[in-house]
C-alpha cells in the first residue's frame, strides 16, 4: 500500500504483535439489564469487578509478551483536550440521542461544562436521566422516549474492540456497524483516528466511513498476507459494503492483489468470520468444524479501469494455498472434531484466538479440547482466564485491535 506516514502498520495475522487497542471493560456493563440484553447483545451480565481482573490479566499478558498496549479511553481524553474537537465531538454524541432538539441542546450545554474525562465517561458508559436536572419533555419523541432511563445509551459492546475499526496495512477502516447498539463505538474509533497524536491517520488512509449505509465490522476482516485479505460475508457485514472497500484497497494499495469474501451463515452464534476461522501460523489455521460445508467462497480482484472482477470458488482450502502460495494449509478443528465439544467451545469463543507471533496465540484457558488440539498442532497457546469475558460472546481476538505487528 501507500508509503508508511503513520504508526499503523498491519500486514497479516500472525506477524509478531508491537501494539494493540484495548478498551477496559467500565460502568457501561452495570448498565446491562435483562429487559434489553439482546437489544445489547448480551447473554447475560457479567460481573464488573472480576470481567476487569480478567481483562487487565489479559492485557498485562499482552505487555508480557512484548506488546504496547493503548486504550481507547487515554486516546479520547487526550484527543478532547483541543476545545474545538471537544465540541465537535459532543455535537455528534448528542447527535445519537432519542430527544427533542431542547433537550438536545440542554445536554449540550450540560456536556460542555465536563471535562473531557467525564465526557470519555459518558460517551462510553452512557448518561442516565438522573445525572442531569430534571428536563421536561419537549415534543413526541420525548414522551415516546420517556420511560428510557438514558440520555446517552451505554456502549456495553465497547471491549470488543476488534470490531468498529480494524487496521489493514498502514490506513484503517472505520466500520459503518450494523447494530444500533453499537453504531456510536465507531464514531468514537473515527476521533482517534483523526486527531489523537499517537494514532492519527492521513484522510487519505481512511479505508471506509462508519457513516456509508452499508454495515461491515471489524471481526470479518481478516489481513491474510500483503497480497490478499478475507472478508466475511455474515450477520453484521454486507457484500456490498466488501465491493466498496474492495474498490478502494485494490485502488490505492500497490501489492494488494486480492479480496476473498467467505459467506458465512447469518446467525448470532457466528457473528463474525473471526468467531469460527482464524490464522494461527503461517500455514495453519483454526476453523470452526461446522461451518466447513457451509462456507461460500468468491475471489475478488482487479478489473477493467477501477472495477472489480468477481469469481466463484469451489475449494476454500485450495484458494487459500494458491492465495498465500503455500503447497498446502492446514486446517486445524476447533473441538478437536468432535461436533458437540465444538459447537459448545465455539460458542465460548475457541476459535476466536489472537495469533501474537507466528505459531503462538492467546485464548481462553476454558476451551481445553481447542487449546490441546492446537497444541497438538504445534502451537504455543497462552491462556487467559474469561469466565465473565465471555459472556459478551467474543475471545481474545474479539477484544483487540492489532496496530502494528512486524511483517512476515
Ligand atoms: N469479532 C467479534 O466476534 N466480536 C464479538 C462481538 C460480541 C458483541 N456482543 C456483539 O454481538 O457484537
Amino acid at each position: 500500500m501507500e508509503k508508511n506516514t503513520n504508526c499503523l502498520r498491519v500486514y497479516s495475522e500472525i506477524g509478531k504483535l508491537n501494539s494493540v487497542l484495548l478498551h477496559r471493560p467500565g460502568k457501561e456493563l452495570e448498565r446491562l439489564t435483562p429487559e434489553f440484553l439482546s437489544e445489547l447483545l448480551f447473554d447475560d451480565i457479567p460481573w464488573l469487578k472480576r470481567i476487569q481482573e480478567e481483562h487487565d490479566k489479559f492485557a498485562q499478558a499482552l505487555k508480557e509478551n512484548g506488546v504496547t498496549v493503548y486504550y481507547l479511553e487515554d486516546l479520547l481524553e487526550e484527543v478532547l483536550q483541543d476545545t474545538g474537537i471537544k465540541e465537535f465531538f459532543i455535537y455528534d454524541l448528542v447527535s445519537y440521542m432519542n430527544t427533542s432538539l431542547e433537550v438536545k441542546k440542554t445536554i449540550t450545554n450540560f456536556l460542555k461544562e465536563r471535562t473531557p474525562k467525564e465526557i470519555v465517561d459518558y460517551a462510553i458508559a452512557g448518561l442516565l436521566k438522573k445525572e442531569v436536572h430534571e428536563v421536561e419533555p419537549q415534543s413526541l419523541v420525548d414522551y415516546v422516549y420517556k420511560d428510557s432511563p438514558f440520555f446517552i445509551n451505554p456502549l456495553p459492546n465497547c471491549y470488543f474492540m476488534r470490531d468498529p475499526a480494524a487496521v489493514i496495512g498502514n490506513g484503517v477502516m472505520i466500520s459503518s456497524m450494523k447494530t444500533t447498539a453499537r453504531k456510536r463505538e465507531a464514531m468514537l474509533l473515527k476521533y482517534v483516528f483523526k486527531h489523537s497524536k499517537t494514532l492519527k491517520v492521513q484522510e487519505n488512509l481512511l479505508w471506509y466511513d462508519y457513516r456509508s449505509e452499508y454495515p461491515i465490522e471489524g471481526g470479518d476482516v481478516l489481513v491474510l498476507s500483503k497480497k490478499v485479505i478475507a472478508i466475511g460475508i455474515s450477520e453484521r457485514t454486507s457484500p456490498q459494503a466488501i465491493e466498496e472497500i474492495s474498490l478502494t484497497l485494490l485502488e490505492r494499495g500497490e501489492e494488494l492483489q486480492e479480496i476473498i469474501a467467505l459467506e458465512i451463515p447469518k446467525k448470532r452464534t457466528f457473528m463474525h468470520l473471526d468467531t469460527v476461522f482464524t490464522m494461527v501460523d503461517v500455514d495453519k489455521f483454526l476453523i470452526y468444524p461446522g461451518i466447513k460445508e457451509k462456507l461460500k467462497v468468491y475471489r475478488i480482484t482487479r478489473g477493467e479501469k477501477g472495477t472489480i472482477r468477481v469469481k466463484v470458488e469451489e475449494d476454500f482450502t485450495k484458494v487459500l494455498e494458491t492465495s498465500l502460495g503455500l503447497d498446502k494449509v492446514n486446517l486445524i478443528e476447533s473441538g478437536g472434531g468432535d461436533e458437540i465439544t465444538g459447537a459448545r467451545e465455539q460458542w465460548n469463543d475457541s476459535t476466536n484466538t489472537l495469533a501474537i507471533a507466528p505459531g503462538v496465540v492467546m485464548a481462553y484457558n476454558r476451551n481445553e479440547i481447542t487449546n490441546t488440539t492446537l497444541v497438538n498442532h504445534g502451537i504455543k497457546v497462552i491462556e487467559i482466564e474469561g469466565s465473565e469475558l465471555v459472556r459478551g460472546r467474543g475471545g481474545p481476538r474479539c477484544m483487540s485491535m492489532p496496530l502494528k505487528r512486524e511483517d512476515i
